[in-house]
């Protein structure tokens, strides 16, 4: 058993820093969390949108996850970017076997409005992939394409977030509010009960990465074995930091600042 708290991403890449597999990193080491990683996609990208996808081949991907898997034991690990069907049966056939959380980011389209999957691997990853899954984590428009029904008000997030793990199958799901207007509250339905965590909504158009950043936290916490609501709320008040604290840089949305709110055990 490793001393340090183990967590892998497998997602797909963004040079400019703010998203993708560059953000689970900075994210798990902040948790102090010992992050590896296994790439997708390699994505010319930035704060303005996405400029090209070059897809990892399928073979590599097996590989990658291999050489982890065969060495180094893991406590969580979280999926992001995995934009075709291929690219989803091989890691349904590596992780199936695996016996820790897995948390699915349902990663579809990027904050620039860039798809980043293939249309008919949605359902790939809706039908396979989510209920692997021990939570998963959709935005609003992520969350309507999963359940077929439109989201507009914190009741409709309610009933999503329900119907994914009663209709869907997957152990829990958090559905985030950040795309509805108010304040930004996210539903976690656990399998028992509602959690909801509500935080003010920040004027700022640098939310690059929040997903990815939310994701990956919960996943380093998960690794650590914190329960999943204590976990969810401390990564809550962590991407709300790294959102209020953001960059502006680059010409487009913005990355969030990881340095914002060390986590506690950090500090001290
Ligand atoms: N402007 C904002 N102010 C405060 N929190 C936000 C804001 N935008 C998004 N969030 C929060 O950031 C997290 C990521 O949510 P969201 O932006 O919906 O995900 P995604 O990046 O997958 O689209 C959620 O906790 C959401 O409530
Ligand atoms: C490789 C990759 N994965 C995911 C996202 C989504 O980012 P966001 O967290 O802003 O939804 C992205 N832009 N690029």
């Amino acid at each position: 058993m490793n001393q340090i708290p183990c967590a892998l991403t497998i997602a797909g890449t963004d040079p400019s820093g703010g998203a993708g597999i560059q953000a689970d990193l900075k994210t798990f080491q902040e948790f102090t969390c010992y992050g590896m990683s296994i790439i997708t996609s390699v994505v010319a990208q930035n704060t303005t949108g996405v400029q090209d996808v070059h897809h990892i081949p399928i073979n590599m991907i097996e590989k990658q996850l291999d050489s982890v898997i065969s060495d180094i034991p893991f406590q969580a690990y979280k999926t992001g970017m995995i934009a075709n069907i291929d690219m989803m049966e091989v890691i349904v056939q590596k992780i199936t076997p695996l016996n820790v959380p897995y948390i699915m980011d349902p990663v579809m389209v990027a904050t620039s409005g860039d798809s980043l999957i293939a249309e008919e691997a949605r359902n790939f990853l809706r039908e396979q992939l989510l209920p692997l899954a021990a939570l998963v984590t959709p935005n609003v428009p992520e969350a309507e394409y999963i359940t077929g029904e439109s989201i507009k008000t914190v009741n409709d997030l309610q009933q999503a977030a329900e119907q994914i793990v009663v209709k869907h199958g997957a152990g829990a799901a958090l559905v985030k509010g950040g795309h509805l207007d108010g304040e930004a509250i996210d539903i976690l339905y656990d399998g028992n009960k509602m959690h909801r965590f509500s935080s003010e909504r920040i004027d700022t158009n640098n939310t690059h990465g929040t997903g990815c950043t939310y994701s990956a936290s919960i996943t380093a916490l998960l690794s650590k074995g914190i329960p999943l609501p204590a976990a969810v709320k401390q990564a809550k008040d962590y991407v709300t930091a790294a959102i209020r604290h953001s960059f502006s840089i680059g010409k487009g949305n913005g990355p969030t600042n990881h340095w914002a709110t060390r986590p506690e055990e950090v500090k001290q």
